[in-house]
């Protein structure tokens, strides 16, 4: 069996918060996209959160024309993202959950509990010519349910396995394992992300039947140290040695 490539996403959206902290221009995470596709990035994925906190509108209608790889933009299921996203036209729409008090995406979508919702959601999306994707935790009910609202992508939230340790650790990744193999085998493309870094990505780059991680705050964080085409390239290189292993 040929194993499939796994694409690489980078998340800028910690570009914008390092600008945002200061009001400057800089750094500019559209130059951070340009930079990111030139050292090999698959695709770029940006977060409009509600509350603008690092992505605002403007580098969103800045990139779309400029991106030469795909565009994945994530944004929570309201009338004002679906407006916006089906007007800006990515590549990719990832659906997550948002909470305004929240430090970072906390968990996945729950498409069951928000089954109509977002089953029209990925249909507005869809006949907009935008391919759907729902950010999900690694569970059989909800990549079902995922399936059933149309949608033909998953990204798998990776945040508890890196929180985890050890043993823990080792069971969520396992978990991990088994919804990338039961939302393959519905005919779901797989993705996977949040909270993913150097010492963590390998075992998750190693499940064969992912198609693409996306990273963002640890990259944007080695890039301090290492430089940001240096922390791309490095974390490319992870993955496809990880990928050896599937
Ligand atoms: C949905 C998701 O996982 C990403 O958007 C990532 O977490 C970066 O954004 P936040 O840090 O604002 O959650
Ligand atoms: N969807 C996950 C993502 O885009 C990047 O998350 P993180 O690496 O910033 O935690």
């Amino acid at each position: 069996m040929t194993t499939q490539a796994l694409e690489l996403g980078i998340n800028i959206d910690h570009v914008a918060t390092l600008r945002n902290a200061r009001g400057t221009v800089y750094p500019d995470p559209i130059k951070a996209a340009m930079l990111a596709e030139d050292a090999g990035a698959d695709l770029i994925t940006l977060h409009l959160r509600e509350d603008r906190r690092h992505i605002k509108d403007a580098d969103l209608l800045a990139l779309r024309p400029l991106i030469k790889t795909r565009m994945n933009l994530e944004c929570a299921v309201t009338p004002e993202m679906l407006n916006i996203a089906c007007q800006v036209k990515p590549h990719d729409v990832c659906l997550v959950p948002e909470k305004r008090e929240e430090v970072t995406t906390e968990g996945g979508l729950d498409v069951i509990g928000h089954f109509s919702s977002v089953k029209a959601a990925t249909k507005q999306l869809q006949d907009a010519g935008i391919r759907v994707s729902l950010f999900i935790d690694p569970e059989e009910k909800q990549l079902q349910a995922a399936k059933d609202t149309g949608a033909t992508v998953v990204e798998l939230h990776t945040g508890r396995y890196a929180d985890l340790s050890g043993s823990d650790q080792a069971k969520e990744l396992e978990r991990i394992r088994k919804a990338a193999q039961f939302g393959k085998s519905i005919g779901l493309r797989v993705n996977a992300g949040h909270g993913l870094h150097e010492g963590n990505v390998m075992p998750i780059a190693a499940i064969a039947e992912l198609s693409e991680l996306n990273i963002g705050h640890a990259i944007v964080a080695e890039a301090v140290f290492k430089g940001w085409q240096k922390a791309i390239i490095d974390m490319k290189t992870l993955m496809t040695q990880g990928r050896k292993n599937a």
